[in-house]
């Protein structure tokens, strides 16, 4: 099992029954496999580019992330359930087509994209989690289409950009975003994604989620 890593997170959300596999632990070793047989498998996917261009001539945005407001009123990754006879990639590309028109003959998902699953043992969830780097014109290529998502509307009500940086106060910026509401681990994804693809660094990240957290106990 990979270590657990959960970005600073440990007391803001339960991490006791989270854990991080290694997707080929989860998908090809049977013990493995046999072991989360009952688990409900779900598989989102983290679409982005890199920008460094200024927010307002002084705080470096660093990339665009595509995020989302769902249905519910909260935020979180193009994904969805993986269907019975699906695998997680399949289950990645139908549901990124479903909701946000992505084109996949230009950019399917693969299994390389592939970048950690998280399991929660009391929700019996196991979370696969993918990332694709773009470039910045692509990337707004595909904000455009996803306005013509069968989804749109319905499930998906738009995508949205985090912004990554931080501004003057300690708080307004990528902390405000982190203290909204996320559809299941998807906060933590992020964090995960921006540390592992060298985005933001650990200390920022530990930072943002310090600020993040001052804020949500001010705020009980
Ligand atoms: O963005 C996400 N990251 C991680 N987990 C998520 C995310 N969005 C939802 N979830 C969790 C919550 C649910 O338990 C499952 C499936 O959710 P959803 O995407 O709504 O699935 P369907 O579209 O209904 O198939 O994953």
């Amino acid at each position: 099992m990979a270590s657990t890593d959960n970005c600073g997170f440990s007391d803001i959300e339960s991490q006791s029954s989270k854990t991080l596999l290694e997707y080929e632990e989860i998908l090809f070793q049977e013990s493995v496999s046999e072991k989360f047989k009952n688990f409900t498998h779900a598989a989102h996917g983290m679409l982005y580019a890199l920008d460094d261009r200024l927010v307002f001539g002084m705080f470096r945005q660093r990339a665009a992330i595509l995020m989302q407001l769902r249905f519910d009123g909260i935020l979180g990754f193009p994904g969805g359930l993986v269907d019975p006879g699906e695998n997680p990639m399949e289950a990645l590309n139908r549901e990124m087509e479903e909701e946000i028109n992505l084109d996949l003959t230009q950019h399917p998902f693969t299994n390389d994209n592939h970048l950690v699953t998280f399991l929660h043992h009391k929700k019996q969830l196991v979370l696969h989690f993918f990332t694709k780097e773009v470039s910045l014109d692509q990337f707004k290529n595909i904000e455009l289409k996803s306005l013509n998502a069968k989804e749109y509307g319905l499930e998906c009500f738009g995508s949205i950009r985090p912004p990554l940086f931080t501004m003057e106060d300690g708080f307004k910026g990528l902390p405000a975003f982190l203290s909204n509401q996320f559809a299941g681990n998807s906060r933590e994804q992020l964090l995960y994604a921006l540390k592992s693809r060298n985005i933001i660094t650990s200390e920022e990240i530990a930072t943002c989620v310090e600020s993040m957290k001052r804020h949500v106990e001010n705020n009980r």
